[in-house]
């Protein structure tokens, strides 16, 4: 199942033009630049933009078709919404919150107590709103959206007055909420780490247009440099947990799709189940290449590849493509080490990067 989009919006200055199938499996991330039109595009999927001209088909419901005079309600869709700012009522305690929201739901399918335990937020259906953090309040902006029994969940920056550990457990809850109810995901965000921790695919989107699409891995490995602000070049894989060695601070991973003893590698210790996936990224400034095969090294991965890509990104930085182990690598070199190395397409190298290189939330 899909939402089909056949729409145009236009402002004075700004036009969003979509045609465009987002999936309603997994999470859709969708990344761009300030002012590409991410708001705007969820808005009128939600029915909150009138202005936009066009069709929105869910499945096989039309939403919006402007030729046949069609245009079902922001009410009566059926489509959750988290802003960046929680939007609670001030008046009300955080139960009262959740209240209000369960009593609009018709079916009920789903509790308060089994919601507020889903987002953890036991220990705050007392407290008034005003003495709730940023990342309280969007927990339970997030469990009064679920209320509501939404077919689909629209988030639009939902973590951007948090701190950094407070997205990361929000990253970490809205995977859980997403797993156990099985709730499509349309996630707005600028920040490619926050993206490339949570979408299956994503959507990128510059003055009104999508601009790439595609599973999550493949779109960030694509991106250019000029997409978002925080954005540095970065390997953007999944790794699967194969062991931990507590003793030594690290985590054995091996390749999903090729397993083999001489490509394992090794991370900072993380928390997760043995045969997991890690999601994880590498910057390209955090690996290396030798050409001999490097010994007696302090660097704990080392990897065979071959190189397929030579890109020169400035007048003396370049950006080199090795592909090990069936994974495509970005490696961000000075021109001086490429001419140093006399480094091409074809050419058989080493690859190296610490552990602490492997990073995630
Ligand atoms: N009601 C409106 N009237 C006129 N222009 C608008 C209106 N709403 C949005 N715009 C313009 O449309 C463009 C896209 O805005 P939008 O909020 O969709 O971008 P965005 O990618 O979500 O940005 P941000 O990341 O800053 O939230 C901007 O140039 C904005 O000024």
């Amino acid at each position: 199942m899909s939402i089909a989009l056949n729409i145009r919006l236009e402002y004075d200055d700004f036009n969003l033009i979509s045609e465009e199938q987002i999936p309603l499996t997994g999470i859709t991330g969708i990344l761009g630049h300030s002012g590409s039109g991410k708001t705007s595009l969820l808005r009128i999927i939600a029915g909150l933009n009138s202005n936009a001209t066009g069709t929105v088909e869910y499945g096989d419901i039309t939403l919006q078709n402007t030729s046949k005079n069609i245009f079902i309600k922001s009410e009566s869709r059926n489509i959750g919404f988290v802003f960046q700012d929680a939007r609670l009522f001030p008046h009300l305690d955080v139960l009262g919150n959740l209240q209000f929201a369960a009593k609009r739901c018709q079916s009920s399918r789903i509790s308060i107590n089994e919601v507020v335990s889903l987002t953890q937020i036991e220990h705050l259906q007392t407290r008034h709103v005003g003495q709730l953090s940023a990342g309280q309040k969007q927990r339970v902006a997030l469990a009064r959206a679920i209320l509501a029994e939404p077919k689909l969940l629209l988030l639009d920056e939902p973590l951007s007055a948090l701190d950094n550990k407070a997205r990361g457990e929000m990253v970490e809850l809205l995977r859980n909420i997403h797993q156990r109810l099985d709730l499509p995901m349309l996630y707005v965000s600028h920040s490619v780490v926050e993206i490339q921790q949570l979408a299956d695919n994503v959507l990128v989107m510059e003055n009104g247009v999508v601009i790439q699409r595609g599973h999550v891995h493949q779109v960030i490995n694509q991106l250019h440099n000029s997409i978002t602000n925080d954005y540095s070049q970065q390997t953007s894989l999944s790794l699967k947990i194969k062991q931990h060695l507590p003793n030594f601070g690290l985590t054995q991973l091996d390749f999903i799709d090729n397993p083999q003893k001489n490509s394992r590698l090794y991370s900072n210790v993380v928390s997760h189940e043995i045969n997991s996936h890690l999601r994880c990224y590498i910057l390209a400034t955090d690996i290396s290449i030798t050409i001999q095969k490097p010994q007696d090294t302090s660097v704990i991965n080392n990897l065979q590849g071959v190189i397929n890509k030579v890109q020169r990104l400035s007048r003396n930085s370049a950006q080199i493509t090795v592909n090990a182990c069936g994974q495509d690598f970005l490696v961000a070199l000075t021109r001086y080490s490429v001419e140093k190395l006399k480094l091409e397409i074809g050419q058989a190298v080493y690859i190296q990067f610490k552990a602490n290189a492997i990073r995630s939330y």
